[in-house]
């Protein structure tokens, strides 16, 4: 059986009680804490840095920080990321001039390292890299924003990107991010996705565990 992870998009928490917030969502059966980094240039929209991923680890949380860098250009916060605790770095390769030396960076630190695809970004960019990807990262949502409709043509595209990591052999995981819910998770995983973010389904949801738990039992039967 797939070992399906769930990773709330803190972008959806409450922001002015982050710990305890991001500690609810843990303890009511989430897996990984997704941390979008947006920089108003890469992305139009602002979030958090390096110091809040920090404060999380300060404050006691030890679980998968799985940093989604929307920043151009990267290396720079790869650094200030995996000396503040991040596990996963991912980033678009739109953003690094150099994309093989920054994922080396990211390995080099003791991190994770993963490529995130744009909706338009075919998955074939991955294919001279791939050796080096823990993690492939396909938005199904333009990125900047949480709270967006998932783009249905994302599905073949995790098709096709579950066929090149398994013919690779490699674990790589394969992950989605945007608009992701208890309603399509499972039709997310049949197309290969073992992986899912999901920020406003959780975080917007009246009760965390109910949502993660409705996730789960979509989960269960594949
Ligand atoms: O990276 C992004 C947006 O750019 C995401 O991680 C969103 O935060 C997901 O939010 P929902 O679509 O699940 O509300
Ligand atoms: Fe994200």
């Amino acid at each position: 059986m797939t070992d399906f992870l769930i990773a709330p998009s803190i972008l959806s928490a409450d922001l002015a009680r982050l710990g305890d917030d991001v500690a609810q969502v843990l303890a009511d059966g989430a897996d990984v804490v997704h941390f979008d980094v947006m920089d108003n240039h890469y992305v139009p929209n602002l979030t958090f840095g390096p110091m809040v991923c920090k404060a999380l680890r300060n404050y006691g949380i030890t679980a998968p920080i799985d940093v989604h860098l929307m920043v151009e250009p990267v290396d720079d916060l790869i650094v200030q990321f995996a000396d503040a605790g991040a596990t996963y770095i991912t980033f678009h390769p739109e953003a690094s001039k150099h994309v093989d030396r920054s994922l080396q960076l990211i390995l080099d630190k003791g991190c994770k390292a993963g490529l995130v695809l744009n909706p338009a970004t075919p998955v074939d960019v991955v294919k001279p890299v791939l050796h080096k990807l823990d993690m492939l990262l396909l938005m199904s949502v333009n990125p900047g924003f949480g709270g967006q409709k998932f783009i249905p043509q994302t599905l073949d595209k995790l098709r096709e990107a579950r066929t090149l990591i398994d013919a690779s052999g490699r674990a790589t995981r394969l992950e989605i991010d945007g608009g992701v819910t208890p309603a399509n998770i499972a039709d997310i995983a049949r197309a290969g996705a073992d992986t899912f973010v999901a920020g406003s389904a959780i975080f917007g949801a009246e009760s965390y565990k109910s949502a993660i738990d409705a996730m789960r039992a979509a989960l269960a039967d594949l």
